[in-house]
């Protein structure tokens, strides 16, 4: 079986390679990153390396990988596939759709077997917008046509991998823990499952508990890490306050998911634990600096703050420390991200209240955006004054 696979970075070689190898696929990756594309043509194969105390490892091989830039050849490969998946960043998807696009076309022209798009990025409805973003570039015939022989099912992927520093560069070391949620709703007749992969009725409560909890937590341990000066999140999570925050966010938003799809109590409270332990896994470095990455993304409304915080105060829960998360996210001033240097110098320029509307989708009469506009006064008053 043969899979493309858009994106060779770390959750592409380090999580979504390794599965469908295991699975028995032969996976061509796609990237315009000249140096990863060569060194994979170059080798055929990689390592992934747990971050265990046995420090497991697993031989990724029969992989290629093609030039991102050379449409015909990734569209010529999608259409032999058997399976597409990517991990590219949910706001590079619009980059990438003309080439599935002429996938599509070619694919539907001489087969008539069913072909899946699973992106597995950290969004809600990840591979409904890559859809949308395909069907753009196809005629009304085509999308006819597509919409029978072509599925898009919606996914949630959990694995911690942090940017890399290893000699070999194609080597990449991920956390033991995983977890590939896939929509099966959405799937044609004929996909032959993947093994490792969770199949769901129904994939919302799945992946806004990942994102609501994970990355919610993940991310307020990262703005508040990075406002008290320290590099990675094993760091920022030895900090009792820092700790004390992120436990606050994640039952502000735990509170709400229960509320909303009925989990268990118990059972979240298992779920919160087992995600803190895994942020201070000794075998990993993971900077904060990584994690935080694109604040307007995370700052958007349907992202791992502004959603559950939103989601909490319909259900009558009291919001604070997401509404600090978000205080925090609006001074994260790393001049290496490109949104968090839009993200200043909106702020420069235009004030909090207006940053806060235009980013998050608050209005200025929701009590949400009040805290958070009060909290980043706070928080700036504290970081002015020396952070006693
Ligand atoms: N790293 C994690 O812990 C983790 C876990 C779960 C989900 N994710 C999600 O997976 C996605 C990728 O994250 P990552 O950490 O692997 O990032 P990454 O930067 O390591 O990998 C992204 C890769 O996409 C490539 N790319 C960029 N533009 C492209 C294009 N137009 N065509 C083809 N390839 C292109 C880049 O060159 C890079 O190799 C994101 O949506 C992220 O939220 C990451
Ligand atoms: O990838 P992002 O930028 O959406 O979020 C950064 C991290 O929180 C994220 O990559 C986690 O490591 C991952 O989602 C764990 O499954």
């Amino acid at each position: 079986m043969k899979a493309v696979h858009f994106g060779a970075g770390n959750i592409g070689r380090g999580f979504i390679g390794l599965l469908l190898h295991q699975s028995g696929y032969e996976v061509a990756f796609v990237d315009v990153n000249d140096t990863l594309v060569s060194l994979l043509q170059t080798k055929r194969q990689y390592t992934v390396k747990l971050a265990n105390e046995q420090a497991d490892t697993f031989l990724v091989d029969q992989v290629t990988a093609i030039d991102g830039k050379n449409i015909a050849l990734v569209a010529e490969t999608i259409a032999e596939a058997d399976l597409v998946t990517t991990a590219v960043g949910v706001s590079v998807l619009k980059h990438i759709a003309a080439a599935i696009s002429k996938g599509i076309e070619l694919r539907l022209a001489g087969s008539r077997e069913p072909l899946h798009f699973i992106a597995c990025e950290n969004a809600l409805g990840g591979s409904t917008t890559l859809k949308h973003l395909v069907y753009e570039h196809l005629s009304p015939e085509t999308q006819t046509l597509a919409d029978r022989l072509v599925a898009f099912p919606d996914a949630a992927v959990d694995r911690i991998v942090p940017l890399q520093q290893n000699e070999d560069p194609l080597l990449v070391t991920v956390e033991p823990f995983y977890e590939w949620t896939i929509d099966r709703s959405a799937v044609l007749p004929g996909h032959q499952e993947i093994a490792g992969v969770h199949y769901v009725d129904q994939l919302e409560p799945y992946i806004e508990r990942k994102l609501f909890t994970v990355n919610t937590g993940h991310c307020c341990a990262a703005y508040h890490g990075y406002l008290k000066g320290y590099t990675t999140i094993q760091e920022a999570m030895k900090d009792p306050s820092i700790v004390a925050e992120v436990r606050g966010a994640l039952q502000e938003s735990g509170a709400a998911l229960i509320q909303t799809y009925q989990f268990d109590e118990a059972a979240h409270s298992q779920y919160i634990e087992q995600i803190l332990e895994r942020f201070i896994n000794p075998y990993l470095v993971d900077e904060i600096v990584r994690i935080g990455r694109s604040p307007i993304r995370k700052l958007s409304p349907q992202d791992r703050l502004v959603r559950p915080a939103s989601l909490a105060n319909q259900c009558g829960i009291t919001v604070t420390h997401l509404t600090n998360a978000m205080a925090a996210a609006l001074h994260f001033d790393y001049a290496d991200d490109p949104e968090a240097v839009e993200l200043q110098e909106t702020i420069k320029k235009h004030g909090i209240h207006r940053t806060i509307a235009e980013y998050t989708g608050l209005s200025g009469q929701s009590p949400l955006h009040a805290r958070a506009a009060e909290q980043y006064q706070q928080l700036g008053q504290w970081v002015r004054h020396g952070k006693e």
